[in-house]
């Protein structure tokens, strides 16, 4: 393993092995301990039928029963978040039996969406494009999240874990805007690894992953979009031997995608010199 690549992989948190329940039971413990030393009172969280909300929810929906079983209060919304109908709808139902919230919500963003891009159009006399008008379906999914949080005294969960965050493969503020992360340090394999340990049903935990947020082309893959496969980030993550031309281009979004990574970038900060 080059030292780049071992930086990468120390920064990630990612272990080259797992054990799916001991996972289980650490990251459902460290949102019970979380909502007990802020206070919150419910978790909120986007479930899209991918395989990483579809996890995230069921870890949300087992630590909101574990508080109440300690005698606690806290509930986990689950919201629905499509833009119309969504393409592959049938995924995100068979996602919310397998997760089964205390709470269960449907938010439709496309009015919000369509809103927007009137204004937009009205304001800068330009079109927004199908690409940015992507990134602002997953900035208007976070603001639903946080009033629906803000009304139930509750944390909005992020989905981010390091097959994403190493290569930025998420909206600034948008689904990257969130207070609590339970996936961060496993990768794509774990996240299914952990999901089968979970019983969950084969289709919903092989899934194959899109961010969906184009108009034209719906349900196009992260695998497309990024030019990198997620076995040769997971691979990578987990410290292997990837080809020095895939290093290099997951090398390469890492350091371009830095900036997200972090709170925004101040005069008393100089990462970014480097
Ligand atoms: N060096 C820097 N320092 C500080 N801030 C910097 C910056 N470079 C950009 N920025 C800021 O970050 C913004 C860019 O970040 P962000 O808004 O997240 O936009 P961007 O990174 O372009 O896209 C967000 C993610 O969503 C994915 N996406 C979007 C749309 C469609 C699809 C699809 O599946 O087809 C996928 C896309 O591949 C990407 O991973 C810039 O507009 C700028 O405001
Ligand atoms: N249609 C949607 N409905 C509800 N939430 C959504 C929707 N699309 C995206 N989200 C939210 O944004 C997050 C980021 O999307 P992303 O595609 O990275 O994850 P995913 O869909 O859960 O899994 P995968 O990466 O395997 O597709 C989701 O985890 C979810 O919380
Ligand atoms: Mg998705």
């Amino acid at each position: 393993m080059s030292e780049l690549q071992r930086v990468i992989v120390e920064e990630m948190g990612v272990a080259p092995q797992i054990d799916p329940a001991e996972e289980v039971i650490r990251r459902v413990d460290f949102l019970v301990d979380y909502m007990a030393a802020v206070g919150a009172e419910s978790m909120v969280l986007g479930i899209s039928g991918g395989v990483d909300s579809t996890l995230a929810g069921r870890l949300c929906q087992l630590a909101g029963e574990q508080i109440r079983s300690q005698g606690g209060r806290a509930s986990f919304h689950a919201v629905r978040l499509p833009y119309d109908v969504q393409h592959d709808e049938a995924d995100a139902a068979a996602a919310m039996e397998f997760i089964s919230p205390d709470h269960a919500h449907t938010f439709n963003i496309a009015e919000p969406v369509r809103g927007f891009d009137a204004a937009y159009r009205e304001s800068l006399g330009a079109e927004l494009s199908d690409y940015h008008r992507g990134n602002v379906k997953a900035r208007i999914r976070m603001i639903a999240q946080y009033a629906i949080a803000g009304e139930h005294r509750g944390v909005v969960i992020g989905t981010d874990h390091a097959a994403e965050s190493v290569t930025g493969f998420f909206t600034k503020y948008g689904d990257g805007g969130a207070d609590v992360l339970p996936l961060f340090t496993l990768n794509k394999r774990q996240v299914r690894q952990i999901l089968h340990h979970l019983g969950a049903p084969e289709a919903v935990a092989e899934k194959v992953p899109t961010a969906d947020l184009l108009d034209g082309i719906p349900g196009r893959t992260d695998e497309d979009e990024l030019g990198i496969s997620y076995e040769d980030l997971d691979d990578y993550l987990e410290g292997r031997e990837v080809p020095e031309t895939v290093a290099h281009a997951i090398e390469a979004r890492w350091r371009a995608t830095r900036h997200k990574r972090t709170t925004p970038v101040s005069i008393a900060d100089d990462w970014w010199r480097n």
